[in-house]
């Protein structure tokens, strides 16, 4: 879900620093200029790191056109995300100079942090898969390496502890077989079924951890890997375009147990599981027990802190405060692009981590909506945002053993969808302590709510509205599952649709792309080229979707796909022209 740090804006007239602790403005962003061109610590480890070239020198600058400011950049990156940051990361790796553009003062976006009352709340994201030492999924873990960082981590014993109608508690426990068996022990009769669908996720993620993962629309790379593990291949190319839904329901008859799986699929997709895409499905449904659940000590806004400081280490650079208006064309073609403050920026390649709505809805607006884009908002509409609720409270509110991640659906399956209908909290002090003062716990609580029910209210009628909102939110939990959960509030802040819309600069402060229907699975799914040559896309509007370790992913995939075409990796133009209109025919069957 996205950020609510950020409702603060919103309240005070504070500028957008104040929304920083002292301990985060004594951090190591040095602010050089007004538009923030900030310089970041170095570590010594980042010192001795040698960026990783992938084709020689010379051939690495060759052609290399000069922006036509004084700069001299490969490629502009706007936003900050884990999607952009990734992107930039790995291009910088392979020897290109990368210039990344964020609007807000700290990089991560929806996985950015705020500290407020000695209180440090990840802003969105908390469930971090990708995060182990193990495999060749570990996508954040190997996104850190490449900018020679490791961070520490917290395993978590369990990914989240179900709490769903009549009483059915299920707790994914991080041992694969612990949650198998306590699932079956709820569904004895449906055994076998439980162990075919889990069964077949296992061979999708075991397909794709066998794999060397770079961009699918590269033809060398993708012929290679066909060639390489065609098996690997071949069942991920089954798999594509079908929905984890329709595989359980091969295996699984109970309502009951359906029901589950749609919530299995809800809190990684906001959709149920007939609409989730069996491989997206497959990768959370196992990584939780091949690398597990891992939280960064110090909190997930680490993440992108680190990924921005190795970036500058490596030579590139990052701006805050730098709200990108519009991209330039030239003759069709990205060239650059326009700040809200006038000043004009160009690079050989411009790559957007703003969703696709927002990149061609207001970064493109002149622009008649290419083919493509049309047929992507066919095939999906924004997803709903969050009233998201965070709060300091008294330790003593938390029974002994309480899980870091709960979800929360009381009366009715019925409700899974609807707005407000369940309810997701993370603790993240249960893992990391440090991230309070002693004595007291993070609730970071949220719940699925359009924009439509904030627009229009006068200021006051706002205010109160995410007053009573938020407390039949907290009522709830108290109900089910924290007894005096409402008197153990130290401190609260609400955030809205509206909240997350002004601070993470998506359209709507929607979650991500949501299939308008029953989709094919991951087929329509856009990558990262866009029918504007020298633009691409990154984050959770390109294949394969919402989600940390997804929007890493794209970010690994544009960044190939873009080092190609400026010549830092292997290409060849006949396959890529050949490879792109097959993949456009593909998008256009589902
Ligand atoms: N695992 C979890 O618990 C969890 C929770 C919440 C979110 N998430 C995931 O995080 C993902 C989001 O990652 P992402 O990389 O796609 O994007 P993001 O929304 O996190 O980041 C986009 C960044 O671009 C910046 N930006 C947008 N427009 C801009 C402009 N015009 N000029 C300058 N900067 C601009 C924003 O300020 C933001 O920092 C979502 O898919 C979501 O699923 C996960
Ligand atoms: C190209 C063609 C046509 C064909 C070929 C075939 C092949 C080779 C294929 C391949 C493929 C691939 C490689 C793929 C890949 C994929 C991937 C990697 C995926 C991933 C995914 C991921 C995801 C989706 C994730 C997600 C996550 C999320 C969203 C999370 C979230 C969380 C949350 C919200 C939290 C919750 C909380 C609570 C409960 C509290």
């Amino acid at each position: 879900m996205a950020g609510t740090a950020l409702q603060l804006g919103l309240n005070s007239q504070l500028p957008p620093f104040s929304l920083l602790s002292n301990q985060h403005r004594s951090s190591p962003l040095t602010t050089t200029s007004s538009s923030l061109s900030v310089k970041l610590f170095t570590s010594k480890r980042l010192h001795n790191h040698k960026p990783k070239a992938v084709l020689s020198t010379e051939k690495r600058t060759e052609g290399r056109e000069e922006g036509r400011d004084g700069e001299k950049y490969d490629a502009i990156v706007i936003g900050s995300g884990i999607g952009g940051l990734v992107a930039a990361t790995q291009l910088a790796a392979k020897g290109a100079r990368v210039l990344v553009l964020e609007k807000y003062v700290i990089p991560g976006g929806s996985s950015g942090y705020y500290v407020r009352d000695g209180f440090k709340f990840d802003v969105g994201s908390s469930v971090m898969f990708g995060f182990s030492d193990k495999g060749n999924l570990n996508l954040i873990t190997q996104a850190l390496a490449a900018v020679g960082h490791k961070m520490e981590v917290i395993p978590d014993p369990s990914t989240v502890h179900f709490h769903l109608p009549k009483q059915l508690s299920v707790r994914v426990h991080r041992e694969y077989d612990d949650f198998i068996s306590e699932l079956i022990s709820k569904f004895p009769h449906e055994k076998q079924g439980i162990l075919q669908f889990y069964g077949d996720c296992w061979k999708i993620f075991n397909s794709l951890n066998a794999m060397e993962l770079k961009s699918l629309e590269e033809p060398l790379y993708l012929f290679g890997q066909f060639f390489k593990k065609p098996l690997e291949c071949l069942t991920l190319a089954y798999y594509l375009p079908q929905n984890a839904g329709t595989i359980a329901r091969k295996y699984i008859k109970d309502p009951e147990l359906l029901s589950f799986i749609d919530a299995e699929c809800f809190i990684v997709s906001t959709v149920n599981a007939l609409q989730t895409p069996m491989i997206n499905a497959s990768m959370v449904l196992c990584d939780r027990h091949f690398g597990g659940i891992n939280y960064p000590v110090g909190g997930v806004g680490g993440i992108a802190e680190a990924l921005a400081n190795g970036l500058v280490n490596m030579g590139s650079e990052m701006q805050y405060k730098a709200n990108v208006t519009s991209i330039i064309l030239e003759n069709r073609k990205a060239v650059g692009v326009r700040l809200s403050n006038g000043k004009e920026l160009f690079a050989r390649k411009v790559i957007s981590n703003a969703t696709r709505w927002d990149t061609f809805g207001k970064l493109l607006k002149a622009e008649e909506l290419p083919e493509e884009e049309k047929n992507f908002q066919k095939s999906y509409v924004k997803a709903p945002s969050f009233l998201s609720v965070h709060m300091g409270v008294k330790a003593s509110v938390l029974p002994p053993d309480t899980d870091c991640h709960h979800f929360v659906l009381e009366d009715s399956w019925d409700n899974l969808e609807k707005s407000y209908g369940s309810i997701f909290l993370s603790i993240p002090t249960v893992l990391d302590p440090s991230l309070a003062p002693e004595g007291h716990h993070i609730f970071h609580i949220f719940t699925t709510s359009g924009i439509e029910d904030w627009e229009g209210l006068g200021r006051k009628d706002y205010e109160q509205k995410k007053e009573t909102v938020a407390n039949e939110i907290i009522q709830r939990l108290e109900n089910k599952l924290f007894p005096g959960l409402k008197s153990s509030i130290v401190l609260k802040e609400v955030g809205t649709p509206k909240t997350h819309r002004r601070f993470l600069a998506r359209d709507n402060g929607t979650y991500g792309p949501m299939p308008r229907g029953t989709p094919k699975g991951l087929l329509a799914m856009p990558f990262n080229t866009t029918a504007i040559d020298g633009l691409y896309c990154v984050g959770d509007s390109c294949f394969p979707g919402q989600g940390v370790i997804a929007v890493a992913f794209s970010g690994v995939m544009c960044a190939h796909r873009v080092a190609a075409d400026i010549g830092l990796e292997k290409n060849s133009p006949v396959l890529d022209a050949a490879l792109l209109r097959l993949l456009g025919w593909l998008r256009s069957m589902a």
